[in-house]
């Protein structure tokens, strides 16, 4: 149970708590519509930019049936050295892609979401290791994913099989296979990417020579199962969804509604009550008056605008894949359980977990490294609940960077 704590009846400054910082960070803005019009939505065929692609070809399913012609999309930074020993993986959570640090631009609809933790002199530093960051299997930023063209040419829509963790890793097995790296010095991720760390330790073990896996849990909880339905239901409630035919609708409107509220409820569940309450309180937005009906709260404006925002640039379709394979993610289905899984890992762990995070509990992270022989666990503090691994650079960077160079000390680029 968290610790009680005091609930302000006022807003309260916020501490400046990270090294990249948007400009508009923390302040509370004019309303703005809570659902964007349809032609605002994602839409496939964005240019390519700076990601490559690679085919891996048919993949057969974990829950049954096959993907034939998958494409994975990913990005790199540094160099792969002559003896093939300083690749790091670095796996994204459910709304992230393979743009992990770079600006936005055509190719990509957000900034880097990384942007302290890799590069030159950062924790992840590229002079030192070749960095490989894939859009998910089931994704929507380049990778094979529901608005992808099926063999006859149309998208995939409602014919998408479902995906586990297991397919995603196995997509990305293949990746590795087409890019040349043998063996992974650290693979790392949050959340979603949490799954896929652990899956590609159990999976291939031979290939991990470090994992990190921060903020996430060994199998999905009850009340994670919980929180998803809910997000689920919102998009599939949406007319516009179409049973997830929508793509080549005729007047070109896609589900943002439903994808817009799904992301409000799991925005709920990526930030701290306390947090919620501290930074927001009891808060009328600008100029909004709540008592008459007509207005609304700060925080009530603050999820319309993440929920808005996710409309903007994600597609509900991805969204509803990549949930379905989140919900199903167990490391120990048909391995004896998890903790059997877990002690087939030979990887060096490195485990976080975030002290406020309500959705991947510290005692989530507590079962993985309990589990995995001689893992580290690491509990970080944060104000910010589940989305602490994306703002708390001061602290995950250090931790991180010290393990990397245990796993991978003396790493050559030549
Ligand atoms: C691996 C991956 O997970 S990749 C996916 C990560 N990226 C995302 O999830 C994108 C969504 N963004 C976020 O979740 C967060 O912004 C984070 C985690 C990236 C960073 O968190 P923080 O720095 O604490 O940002 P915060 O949650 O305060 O949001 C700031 C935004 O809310 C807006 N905002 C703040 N208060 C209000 C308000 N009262 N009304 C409307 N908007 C508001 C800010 O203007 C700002 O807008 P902008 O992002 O469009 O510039
Ligand atoms: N903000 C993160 C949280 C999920 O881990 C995302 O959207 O991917």
């Amino acid at each position: 149970m968290p610790e009680p704590y005091d609930v302000p009846v006022t807003s309260q400054p916020r501490r400046a708590r990270r090294t990249v910082a948007p400009a508009a960070r923390g302040q509370v803005r004019t309303p703005e519509v809570s659902v964007l019009p349809a032609s605002a939505a994602w839409r496939p065929g964005r240019p390519a930019g700076d990601r490559k692609f690679v085919d891996v070809g048919t993949l057969d399913l974990d829950g049954g049936g096959e993907l034939p012609g998958v494409r994975m999309a990913y990005e790199t930074w540094g160099t792969l050295n002559a003896r093939g020993d300083n690749a790091v993986l670095v796996l994204h959570a459910l709304t992230g892609d393979s743009h992990v640090v770079g600006e936005a631009g055509p190719a990509h609809p957000t900034p880097g979401w990384w942007p302290a933790m890799v590069g030159p002199g950062r924790p992840i530093d590229t002079n030192r290791y070749f960095v490989v960051a894939p859009n998910v299997l089931g994704g929507c930023q380049g990778s094979t994913g529901p608005a992808s063209p099926a063999p006859d040419g149309a998208p995939w829509g409602s014919r998408f099989p479902a995906l586990t963790v297991r397919d995603q890793v196995e997509a990305e097995i293949r990746l590795a296979d087409a890019i040349g790296v043998t063996q992974w010095a650290l693979v790392i991720g949050a959340s979603m990417g949490g799954h896929r760390v652990l899956e590609w330790a159990v999976t291939a073990p031979d290939r991990v020579r470090g994992l990190a896996a921060i903020a996430t849990a060994a199998q999905t909880s009850g009340d994670q199962i919980a929180w998803a339905h809910a997000q689920l239901g919102a998009i599939r409630a949406d007319p516009a969804f179409r049973g997830g035919d929508y793509y080549d609708a005729p007047d070109g409107e896609g589900p943002t509604a439903g994808l817009a509220i799904a992301r409000q409820i799991a925005h709920t569940t990526y930030r701290s009550a306390r947090e919620l309450d501290t930074r927001f309180g009891r808060i009328p937005q600008r100029a909004e008056n709540p008592l008459d009906g007509s207005g609304r709260y700060a925080v009530q404006s603050y999820l319309d605008h993440h929920g808005s925002k996710l409309a903007r640039r994600f597609d509900a379709g991805s969204y509803v894949a990549l949930t379905q394979s989140m919900i199903t993610h167990d490391i120990g289905r048909d391995r004896g359980g998890v903790e059997t899984a877990l002690a087939s890992v030979t990887a060096r762990a490195l485990v976080i977990a975030v002290d406020s995070d309500r959705l991947f509990l510290p005692a989530h992270s507590a079962r993985i490294a309990r589990g995995i022989p001689d893992a580290d666990l690491h509990v970080m503090h944060s104000d910010y609940g589940h989305d602490g691994f994306l703002i708390e650079f001061d602290t995950l960077g250090p931790i991180v960077a010290a393990f990397l160079g245990e796993v991978a000390p003396a790493v050559r680029t030549s």
